[in-house]
Parts: structure tokens; sequence; C-alpha cells
């Protein structure tokens, strides 16, 4: 597929990674990246041949967006360095095998500048929706999780979203993020979604599974309630019933959002947030979720947010975010 990639603030970059051949069974991400970023940008890859990658699928081709953004944190009165999380997936994405039957393009960064968190969101917003319209399945990196919204900006204004299918929205957090805030922040996206979605005379379709009751107060327990968000809390996140809650919420949708917010994970899995889970809800049933999500056939658009390599310990956390997202697409 030649594709055009619309045109970002930091343009896609060569990706590097371990090198053991040129040949589809030595293939790894940044070998099939590089090879796909450089034939959208029109050029060929140095000393590749033009052959496509992946040889007569027909499955649709991912588009890479990064959202290098730290103001919403701090806004949040968090642990700032998600704007340098981008960065930092893409390097635990490279050297890990390629087994996709499916072309992976990078579109390169939106970077929120200063303190203008909202034009920022407001151009990821633009850029998701181009690439959803091409046709493409989308996974932005974020970012704190003011990423969120605007990846909501992009699948709102796509034209699954304007065609009528049913958006559903699958956070997967210790928290709400329902905050009421005079500004937005990391903390405040899915009430900024539920307005945008009454204002859109639609209903707001948000599930949660991984909720830290001591991490969430009161106020946002009732905001939950209020909007009929369903959500289901760390502690009964066991394998059944987290596969039950997301199998409940996706038979009344038609398309979903899913994002990641990586302090849904244990605290020694994913060191690397600004609020580290005390609790957490383990690997092994949020990889699940993300199989079940991808057999689904249903997942629009993902994202994965939070990520603060500063605090990261040999790039653990940023290692299970590259590993979840290669589960996502297969
Ligand atoms: N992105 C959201 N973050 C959490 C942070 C909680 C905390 O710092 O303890 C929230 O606002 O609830
Ligand atoms: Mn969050
Ligand atoms: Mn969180």
């Amino acid at each position: 597929m030649s594709l055009q990639l619309p045109s970002v603030d930091a343009p896609p970059q060569p990706w590097t990674g371990r090198f053991d051949g040129d040949g589809p069974a030595h293939r790894r991400w940044w070998q099939a990246v590089n090879h796909e970023s450089q034939s959208a940008a029109g050029g060929a890859a140095a000393g590749q041949d033009e052959e496509p990658l992946v040889a007569l699928s027909s499955r649709q081709p991912v588009a890479l967006l990064g959202f290098s953004s730290d103001e919403g944190v701090r806004r949040n009165k968090g642990r700032p360095g998600a704007a340098a999380a981008p960065a930092a997936l893409r390097k635990a994405l490279g050297p890990l095998a390629f087994h996709l039957d499916r072309t992976v393009a990078d579109a390169g960064d939106v970077v929120v500048s200063g303190e203008d968190l909202e034009a920022g969101q407001e151009r990821l917003g633009q850029v998701l929706a181009e690439l959803l319209d091409a046709g493409h399945q989308t996974v932005v990196l974020g970012g704190g999780h003011e990423t969120a919204y605007a990846s909501y900006l992009g699948v709102s204004a796509s034209a699954a979203v304007h065609s009528g299918q049913r958006l559903g929205v699958l956070n997967l957090d210790a928290h709400f993020d329902l905050r009421e805030e005079p500004v937005a922040s990391s903390g405040t996206p899915f009430l900024q979604m539920a307005r945008a979605e009454a204002d859109a005379g639609r209903e707001f379709r948000y599930a949660v599974a991984g909720i830290s009751e001591p991490n969430n107060t009161r106020v946002l327990f009732d905001t939950a309630d209020k909007l009929g968000v369903r959500y289901l809390l760390d502690e009964d996140c066991d394998a059944d019933r987290t596969r039950d809650f997301v199998a409940g919420f996706l038979a009344d949708i038609d398309v979903l959002y899913l994002t990641i917010d990586l302090d849904v994970l244990p605290a020694a899995v994913a060191p690397g947030v600004s609020a580290p889970a005390a609790y957490g809800v383990e690997l092994p049933v949020i990889s699940a979720v993300c199989r079940q999500v991808a057999r689904s056939g249903k997942l629009l658009h993902l994202d994965v947010a939070e990520l603060n390599p500063a605090f990261d310990i040999d790039g653990r956390t940023a290692r299970t975010a590259a590993r979840l997202i290669d589960t996502l697409l297969r």
C-alpha cells in the first residue's frame, strides 16, 4: 500500500534495533517500520529492496503516531517526564521480532509546545482522523493521559463514528480520570469526552478496568455512577471476571477506542509512571484483555499513556507496553 503520511510537528526518524539479517525470518519491528515509513515518505529504503514486506496481506495497515506531552501531568500535579515516552516506546518496540501479517508505518510525533496542551490535542486529533479515514488502524504513543482526549478528538471526527457506529471507550487504568477542574489535565479526559458526546447527542459508553478504590475519591465514584460508567475494581480483576466485563462491553458497541494507562499494572511491572500502583492488575490479565480486544475485530484505535521513562527501571514499563501493543495488533 502506498500511503502518504499527514504532516506532524516532528517527522518520523529511522528506527534501530538488533540486526540478524534481511530476510522475512529475521525481521524485527524496526526493519518493518523503516521499510513502510520510507516508502510512505515517497523514497525507497536505502539498501533494502522495494518488495512489500507483507506479501498478499489483506489486513488493515497500522499507523503509529506519537504525542509528546508532559503538560497534562504537570497540571494534574504529577511527576513530569511523559513527553519522552514516544521515543522510549519506539526504542522498546524496535528490537521485537515482527510476527504481524500487516504493515506498520510511523507517522512521527505531535509535540505539545510549552503549556499549550489544547492546541496539541487539536493537532493530534486532526492527524489521527486523517489516518483513520485513510483506512489505518491507529496507535498513539502518549504522553500523559491527556493523550486520551487528543485521541478522542480524532476518533470522534472519524468517518466511522460520523457514520453512526456506536463508539465505546475502554480504559485500563487505576483511575477514572473524570476530574472536574477549571483546566484540562491528565485527570480530566473522560469527563471532557462525556461532555463532548452529550453535545454531539450521542451516548457516552465508557468502561474502566483496574480502578483502585483508595486512589479515587467518592466524588469520582459519584461522577462515574452519574455518567453510567461501567467499572471493575483492581481487586476484582481476575481472569474470568475481567474477560466477562470486557465481553459485555464489546457486545454493546460497534467500534472500540482502547486506552491503556500503564499505572493499571503493579508497580513492580510498571514502575515508570507518574503514579505507580500499590496493587495493580496483573500482566497476564491485561495481556488477555488485549488478545480479547484484538480478536473482537472492533478495535478502531488504541493508545498507551503515562509512561515516564525517567522513573522506569531497565526499560521495564516501556518493554511491557511494547509487548501489549504487539499483542493488540496480532
Ligand atoms: N491521570 C490521572 N492520574 C491520577 C493521579 C493520581 C495520583 O497522582 O495519585 C488522577 O488524577 O487521579
Ligand atoms: Mn489515567
Ligand atoms: Mn492512572
